[in-house]
């Protein structure tokens, strides 16, 4: 059979049953000095700012993750270091991935390991020169093969991100001939529509849910088409002195939804107008809209705008609603294009709303709300300002 790339990584490092032994003894002294490790670890890294960002969740997550870390060293020095474990690692490298931790912090971070092992192993064995010597060349080699296993889960994600990216560009060449190609079938179809419903007579009722039925699908297709030229043009923006309530209003009209969808709105009428281009804010927010219609479209439920002027000469909108929400795996995508769960839509709405509030001097950002729900917080500033990026301060 051919040999797992773990296998691979340990013949590389030499790690032998000889290390395995030495990993398994030196289980029995360093385990009463996990929990203590565990401190150390994040004690450190709690001391750097761009660590301490990651721990978002404060105490209460350092708390657990002190816990899972001497979960992890058990696992390290007892073994057995099979397929499954080299899977529950890749699990634990992924975890990483997907918070965006920087990649560079893993060093330092196994070194902090390292160090505390190997000050126990040289006090445990002061009188065992052999024992000392197998036990820290078994941690520097299972430490070497945790190092290796994480910077290959960053791997997986760049190759990942890579294969995204080059299938953009086909895409991005392709999407423009064929955009200008449907819109003349659409065209005719629209027309045709509009003459039969013109003509005199009245008309049965299947026959006029049929032909709304086309109209709405012709409007979806239209829809789609106009993204995907969007995402690929860039228009460039009109600016001029924009009414967001009056934005809001015609987005409201254009997105149709249920009767069960209750959407409501607050503070726009009371925001100063922003320098941006009418139509394009418009699809900001017909995107998001249809976005958490679709998202309650079976179950009902609400969306709603809150907003409200922020300094310096900021406007914050913050949109939420009932359904479901995001999880946590989508969320690291969400923006990107061609990101999608639905089975209606190719997935660029988010990433072209992000790209139009960023070319106004914005910002957009998910923040899951407490309980379920998604909400999506943009703000916009009130000068008009290119390509800037207001940050979205945590909500909730
Ligand atoms: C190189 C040494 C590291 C090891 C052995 C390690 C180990 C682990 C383990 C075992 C988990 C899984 C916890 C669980 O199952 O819930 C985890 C998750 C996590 N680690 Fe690390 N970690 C390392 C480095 C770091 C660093 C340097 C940071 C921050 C600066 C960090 C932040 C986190 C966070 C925030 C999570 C939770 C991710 C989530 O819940 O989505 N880790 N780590």
């Amino acid at each position: 059979m051919a040999e797992t790339l773990f296998e691979e990584l340990k013949r590389y490092v030499g790690f032998s049953s000889a290390d395995e032994q030495a990993l398994v003894t030196l289980h029995a002294t360093a385990k009463p000095h996990f929990a203590r490790f565990a401190r150390v670890f994040y004690d450190r890294i709690l001391e750097h700012e761009g660590a301490r960002q990651a721990l978002e969740g404060g105490e209460s997550q350092v708390g657990h993750l002190r816990g899972t870390l001497q979960v992890w060293m058990d696992q390290l020095l007892r073994g057995p270091w099979d397929e499954a474990y080299y899977a529950l690692r890749c699990r634990i490298g992924r975890m990483h991935v997907r918070i965006a931790l920087p990649q560079h912090y893993m060093f330092g971070a196994m070194n902090i390991l390292r160090q505390e092992f190997n000050s126990h192993i040289d006090a445990t064995y002061l009188e065992e020169p052999a024992a000392l010597r197998a036990a820290r060349s078994a941690v520097g080699k299972i430490l070497d093969l945790e190092l290796a296993i994480m910077l290959h889960t960053y791997r997986e994600d760049l190759l990942a991100q890579q294969a995204r990216s080059e299938r953009l560009s086909t895409f991005g060449q392709l999407v423009g001939s064929i955009g200008h190609e449907l819109r003349n079938p659409l065209g005719v179809i629209e027309t045709s529509l509009y003459i039969l419903r013109g003509r005199p007579g009245a008309m049965d009722e299947r026959t006029t849910k049929h032909l709304d039925r086309i109209g709405d699908q012709v409007g979806i297709a239209n829809r789609i088409v106009s993204d995907l030229l969007d995402m690929i043009r860039d228009r460039p923006l009109h600016r001029q002195e924009v009414w967001l309530d009056e934005v809001w209003q015609e987005a409201l009209k254009a997105v149709q939804r249920p009767d069960a969808v209750v959407v409501s709105a607050e503070g726009l009428t009371s925001l100063p107008a922003v320098q941006g281009d009418a139509g394009q804010l418009r699809q900001v927010f017909v995107n998001l809209l249809d976005n958490a219609v679709q998202a309650l479209e079976e179950t009902g439920g609400t969306v709603s705008l809150s907003a409200a002027t922020r300094e310096p000469e900021m406007v914050e909108l913050v949109l939420e609603d009932s359904g479901p929400g995001v999880s946590d795996v989508i969320r690291r995508r969400l923006f990107e294009p061609l990101m999608t769960t639905k089975a209606r839509g190719i997935g660029l709405g988010l990433a072209l709303v992000k790209r139009i509030v960023e070319r106004h001097g914005g910002s957009i950002a998910y923040v899951p709300r407490p309980g379920a729900g998604a909400r999506f917080v943009i703000r916009l500033s009130l000068v008009a300002s290119e390509e800037t990026h207001a940050p979205v301060p945590p909500v909730g």
